[in-house]
């Protein structure tokens, strides 16, 4: 697809406005993962909670909204193992296995999936299916994140709510708003080009 009619009825993502080849493609991936590393390191500890309010929400569903869900997927993925192989690119400088939060980390991965999969059927063209989108993504972190937290830790599911989804909630939502300015106005500076 060319650049110039990318708009907003071709069932684009905003990386398909990039010119296409295999480069562009394994560079985005590349430039997904590391921005969710660096998004980690905005990170900052609970009292009370094993689990920082960290970037990381924010990256992964703007990685995957706007690479879409494969490319989206391969950036979390990668994201995701090699952190797991000793990258210190979880939260506060982190890798490896033994953390609680790592639940939040795979949520992450299928989040990015499902919301480049809507974003693909254009869930990030306005203020309100961006709300929607975000909200979506952020409830699939959650899903996964916090039975983990429960399971690691031994906590009981109303203290892992308590630890691992009450404080962040708000936060969370300030990050979904920010995503809400962003991405359609975006796509509207696209579409007027
Ligand atoms: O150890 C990690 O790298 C994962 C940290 C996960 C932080 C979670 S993601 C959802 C919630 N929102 C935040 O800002 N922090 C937690």
């Amino acid at each position: 697809m060319s650049t110039a009619t990318a708009d907003a009825r071709s069932g684009a993502v905003l990386a398909d406005l990039l010119p296409s080849s295999r480069v562009r493609d394994v560079a985005l991936v590349l430039g997904g993962a590391a921005l969710t590393g660096l998004a980690a390191q905005l990170s900052v500890p609970v009292p009370g909670s094993p689990v920082p309010v960290t970037g990381q929400t924010f990256a992964a569903l703007l990685v995957g909204t706007t690479l879409g869900a494969g490319r989206g997927l391969l950036a979390l993925a990668l994201y995701a193992l090699a952190g797991i192989a000793g990258v210190p690119w979880f939260a506060e400088g982190g890798s490896g296995t033994a953390a609680p939060s790592l639940g939040y980390v795979f949520g992450m991965l299928l989040a990015a999936a499902v919301v480049g999969a809507l974003a693909r059927r254009g869930a990030d063209r306005s203020v309100l299916r961006t709300a929607g989108t975000m909200i979506l993504g952020e409830a699939i972190i959650y899903a996964i994140g916090v039975p983990y937290l429960a399971l690691a830790t031994g906590m009981s599911a109303s203290a892992a709510i308590a630890a691992g989804l009450t404080p962040f909630l708000i936060g969370d939502a300030l990050k979904a708003a920010l995503a809400m300015g962003v991405l359609p106005t975006t796509w509207k500076l696209v579409n007027n080009r």
